[in-house]
C-alpha cells in the first residue's frame, strides 16, 4: 500500500466541476454538470448508453474541452496546466491501451518508464505474475483488462478516471480491484467510476447522467 506521504502529495485538495458542459459533433450531451469531491472521495457515474459518461470521464481527464464552465482543482483551473493535470491521474478507458506484440512485462514496463512503479508488484496485484512473458495478444479479455488494471497499481496518482472498470473480470478479479481501490482512497486518493455493473466502492456517491 501507499500513502500520501511516500508518494510525495501533500494534501490532496478538491476537485470541482463547475457547471460543465459537453458537446460531441453537434449536439448537447449535457449541461450544468456540478461536483466536488475530496481526498478519499469516491464517485459513481451512472446513466444510460450514450448518456455522457465517457465523455465525462474524457473531459475530466482533460482530452475533450468543456463548452462551458470549469475544472478546478484547489481552487484553480484544472485544465490551464494539460501536463500538471496529467500527472496526477490516470485514466482508463475502455480500450485496454495494451501493444499486442509485448508481454505483459514489457507493456507494464512501458507505463513504468513513464510513471515509475514496480512492476513486479504491479503484476502481482491482479494477479498476473505467471502469464508475464506472454504476449499482450494472447491473453483473455479479462487478463488484458487486468494487466490494463495494473497500471493503477504501478505507480501512485491522485485522481483515478475509470470507464467500466469491471467489465470481463471474474469475481476474484473485482475483489482484486476493490482491495486497490480501498488502499488507494486510504492513502488518500479519489476515484471517479463510469459503469453498468457493480463496483466495489463502498460509500461512493453518484451522478446520475
Ligand atoms: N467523437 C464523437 N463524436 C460525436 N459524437 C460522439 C463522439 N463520441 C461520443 N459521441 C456521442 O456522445 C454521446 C455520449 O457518448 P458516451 O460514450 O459519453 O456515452 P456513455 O454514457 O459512456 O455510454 P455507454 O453507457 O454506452 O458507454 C453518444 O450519443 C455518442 O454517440
Amino acid at each position: 500500500m501507499f500513502s500520501c506521504a511516500a508518494a510525495g502529495w501533500g494534501e490532496f485538495g478538491v476537485l470541482e466541476a463547475r457547471d460543465l458542459a459537453c458537446w460531441r459533433g453537434d449536439r448537447a450531451i449535457f449541461a450544468g454538470l456540478s461536483f466536488q469531491l475530496e481526498a478519499g472521495g469516491a464517485l459513481l457515474l451512472l446513466g444510460a448508453n450514450g448518456a455522457g459518461k465517457s465523455s465525462l470521464l474524457r473531459l475530466l481527464a482533460g482530452l475533450i474541452p468543456p463548452a462551458e464552465g470549469a475544472l478546478l482543482w484547489d481552487g484553480a483551473d484544472a485544465l490551464a496546466d494539460r501536463v500538471a493535470h496529467a500527472a496526477r491521474l490516470r485514466y482508463l478507458s475502455h480500450q485496454d491501451a495494451l501493444k499486442p506484440s509485448l508481454t505483459a512485462r514489457e507493456n507494464l514496463l512501458f507505463y513504468s518508464r513513464l510513471w515509475g512503479g514496480d512492476v513486479a508488484g504491479a503484476l502481482e496485484a491482479v494477479d498476473l505474475t505467471d502469464l508475464a512473458e506472454l504476449p499482450a495478444r494472447i491473453l483473455s479479455s479479462g487478463q488484458k483488462r487486468r494487466l490494463a488494471l495494473a497500471r493503477l497499481a504501478l505507480a501512485p496518482a491522485r485522481l483515478w478516471l475509470l470507464d467500466e472498470p469491471t467489465v470481463g473480470l471474474d469475481a476474484a478479479s473485482v475483489a482484486r480491484l476493490g482491495g486497490l481501490l480501498a488502499a488507494h482512497r486510504a492513502a488518500g486518493g479519489a476515484v471517479i467510476a463510469a459503469t453498468h455493473l457493480p463496483l466495489p466502492l463502498p460509500g461512493a456517491r453518484e451522478l446520475a447522467l
